[in-house]
């Protein structure tokens, strides 16, 4: 059998387990691929390294698997983009390509080898042809819409914490406006969200590369809506973001309280919405949390999907440093994976600086990457971390915090301005430190124990229910953490 004929049986088989629509989109229009010279890799190239990451990422292992079952042992299949022109004309000898030159039809009897359309996305343009290229097509939508090229499926670690909104996230990339709309994706600081809503642009714009896609900040937003206001230019603004396939706003908590914000966000939804266009949002919170927050816009954030991403568990945060330590073409020892991993918990953001910091030191020292290196290199991080938190600190941070006195901490005062930030920095001292209730009573002015269990109550109950104290709880405890 010669490549040509494997690849068509390969071809043959992908469509019977891949959907019409993704097998026309994906596969149909991949040329038979290079091999090796030994025969234990076949080299498909793609035009691009957006195809590249969601080829490699959501197709890779069905390829590898289809093409060793045809060719009868185990192979390996790379991805290469291709170099311009975009479509070498040996494909049709040699190498043996599936799809004839641009221009020429179809010959093959095969219908998996049948000539695709040049291109399914809109705006594309056969290489040499007298328009842009594909390439400046691409370029120029990347940078229209903001996105981070490398913020990709492909570079993303799946785990127990982040698969449902993955998953979720690849119906959309795959079905836009007309799956899961709008895709509402919430959790905590440096977990992902952002890379997930530009994964899926990212994957659009591969496929569609002239769709009209826009990431933007909730506060960008309120700004170009201020902006508008000022110039007295809402129908150009309308008729920007009423024209997008895909709007991606990131943190939209922060539209809180910005009523004009909100309604012109409510028009462009509702538009957007109508025409099938795609919206992903994401948000420290799920939409019902939200504070200061017209209901329509809570009620139609939820009216798609909304899914959660957790902090990653022990597992994951070694793949995540793994991957990260490839992709920095380092080898991180996975001993040394599972040291940083088990002392940086809190987000995915934190342990990229912790492997950041260790693979400089590395370079600097001249040292190979150990948990000796490892524990040098993160010495500040660790032993901020193993500190016990003090009271004393914790009466001094959260005084400075709310402009009181120190003194005030045991003091018998009793005005609100100054009992709550007092209640706070008990409610603190429990979180954070081994202190039994006497002890932190002792600690504020000899206090009885019952008046600090009342105050760790008070506080740990009214902060699920009040977002703006829950927040500055999260500073202060980054803070005293920190
Ligand atoms: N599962 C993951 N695999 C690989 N990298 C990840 C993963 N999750 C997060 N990251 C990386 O961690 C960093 C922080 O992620 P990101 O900015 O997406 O977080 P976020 O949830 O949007 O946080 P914030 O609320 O602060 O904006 C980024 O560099 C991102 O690429």
């Amino acid at each position: 059998m010669t490549h040509e004929q494997s690849w068509q049986q390969c071809c043959a088989q992908l469509a019977t387990v891949i959907p019409d629509q993704q097998f026309a989109a994906w596969i149909k229009p991949l040329s038979a691929p290079s091999w090796s010279e030994d025969g234990s890799t076949a080299v498909l190239n793609v035009p691009n390294r957006f195809k590249l990451d969601w080829l490699r990422s959501q197709y890779g292992a069905r390829i590898t698997e289809s093409l060793s079952a045809v060719v009868g042992r185990p192979v390996q299949v790379d991805f290469m983009v291709q170099k311009t022109p975009a479509r070498p004309a040996q494909h049709h000898s040699g190498t043996h390509g599936l799809r004839p030159p641009v221009g020429t039809p179809s010959s093959q009897p095969n219908t998996e080898a049948s000539a695709p359309e040049p291109d399914d996305a809109p705006g594309a343009q056969p290489a040499g042809g007298n328009g842009l290229s594909r390439d400046t097509v691409e370029a120029d939508a990347l940078e229209r819409s903001r996105l981070n090229p490398m913020l990709s499926f492909e570079t993303l670690v799946t785990g127990k914490a982040n698969q449902l909104a993955r998953a979720a996230a690849i119906q959309v990339a795959e079905n836009p406006g007309r799956s899961y709309n709008p895709l509402f994706i919430y959790g905590g600081v440096g977990l992902g969200k952002t890379h997930l809503m530009h994964a899926v642009g990212n994957a659009l714009l591969a496929q569609q590369p002239g769709a009209r896609i826009r990431y933007l900040q909730a506060e960008q937003f309120v700004s170009e809506v201020v902006r508008a206001y000022q110039r007295k230019a809402f129908e150009e603004f309308k008729r920007y973001y009423h024209s997008l396939d895909l709007l991606l706003i990131d943190d939209v908590q922060f539209f809180a309280g910005k009523d004009k914000t909100q309604e012109e966000f409510f028009y462009a939804f509702e538009a957007l919405i109508t025409k099938r266009s795609q919206i992903i949002l994401t948000s420290d919170t799920y939409p019902k949390e939200l504070r200061e927050m017209d209901q329509r816009l809570v009620s139609r954030f939820d009216s798609g999907l909304t899914v959660a991403i957790e902090p990653p568990e022990l597992e994951m945060r070694v793949a995540i440093l793994l991957r990260k330590a490839d992709a920095e073409l380092t080898t991180l020892p996975e001993e040394v994976a599972f040291f940083v991993a088990k002392n940086v918990r809190s987000n995915v953001r934190e342990l990229e600086g912790a492997l950041r910091k260790i693979l400089a030191y590395a370079r600097f020292s001249g040292q190979d990457v150990s948990i000796s290196l490892a524990k040098e290199a993160l010495k500040d991080l660790l032993s901020l971390q193993n500190r016990q938190v003090s009271v004393e600190n914790i009466q001094k941070t959260v005084a400075d915090f709310y402009k009181i006195k120190v003194a005030d901490m045991y003091s018998k005062k009793r005005p609100a301005s100054i009992a709550r930030p007092r209640q706070i920095a008990m409610y603190l001292a429990k979180e954070l430190t081994h202190k039994s209730l006497p002890e932190i009573g002792e600690l504020f002015g000899g206090r009885d124990h019952t008046t600090v269990l009342h105050a760790v109550r008070k506080i740990g109950q009214e902060r699920t229910k009040l977002q703006e104290l829950n927040q500055q709880l999260h500073v202060l405890e980054q803070t005293l953490k920190a």
